[in-house]
């Protein structure tokens, strides 16, 4: 990936849900994330925010259009290169947090290294353990966690591999505002210390506030934009927002 090509982009990306009555999910959305950002995508209910991410993330096909992480096109990869990529070059945190009961916090955070055959870098496993304050955790398992501290892990998880881009799906939608404030400011600091790339779905104003741009998404267009958002700023253009959709 060159420097200049951004970490994530989209060309007229359109997804349609068949049925009697088709659903327009996504309708020809253009956008490109730089690497480095931190990009949030907000939007009334049901107006794509999901179906965006899990195209941009490979985890969907859509029905046109064509999504590229760094140089890769998505949708010329077969399905398990598809699963491949996904492995090597994007993390994901979603509000549920996606533990697998069994293993320990520590066994959590370094199974994707693991399962792709590669060698756990012990210090950069110190190092994110430590950012995210789990060190005296690792040998638990997430049924003796707290909320909090298992979304820890699923961070931990997803950064450990200096990922591409991570995807973040409501990521603080489980915890309590000082747990969450804890991490978005985690989140943060992975964007400026290391140029960390995040793309994270909120409802959350407060949340927005920690991001570089909010993108705004209704009836599956992308309609507006906000640089440098601050929570106030972020729920006046949602109110706007409400009121086109109405
Ligand atoms: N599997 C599916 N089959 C049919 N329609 C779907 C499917 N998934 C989503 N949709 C529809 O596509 C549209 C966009 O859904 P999506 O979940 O992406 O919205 P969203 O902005 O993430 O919503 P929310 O904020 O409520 O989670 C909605 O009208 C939804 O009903």
């Amino acid at each position: 990936m060159t420097k200049l090509q951004p970490a994530l982009r989209t060309s007229s990306l359109t997804k349609v849900y068949p049925g009697t009555q088709p659903v327009t999910a996504l309708d020809r959305v253009e956008v490109a994330v730089p690497r480095g950002e931190f990009a949030v995508i907000m939007g009334p209910s049901g107006s794509g925010k999901s179906t965006l991410m899990h195209c941009a993330a490979g985890l969907d096909r859509p029905t046109d259009g064509h999504c590229w992480i760094g140089d890769t096109e998505l949708s010329e990869l077969t399905d398990d290169r598809l699963t491949d990529l996904r492995r090597d070059r994007i993390g994901f945190i979603f509000q549920s947090f996606n533990l697998l009961p069994d293993l320990t916090a520590r066994e959590n955070i370094t199974l994707p290294i693991e399962l792709a055959g590669e060698r756990v870098d012990q210090h950069a496993l110190r190092r994110v353990v430590d950012a995210v304050r789990l060190t005296d955790r690792l040998d638990h398992r997430p049924a003796q966690l707290s909320g909090g501290q298992q979304q820890r892990v699923a961070c931990a998880r997803a950064l450990l591999g200096r990922p591409e881009v991570v995807f973040a799906d409501e990521p603080t939608g489980a915890l309590d505002r000082e747990t969450s404030a804890e991490l978005l400011g985690f989140l943060r600091r992975t964007v400026d210390d290391v140029g960390q790339t995040i793309v994270m779905v909120t409802h959350d104003p407060v949340v927005a506030g920690y991001a570089d741009r909010v993108l705004f998404l209704v009836d599956g267009r992308l309609v507006d934009e906000l640089p440098d958002p601050d929570p106030e700023r972020v729920l006046d253009r949602m109110k706007t927002l409400d009121e086109v959709a109405a």
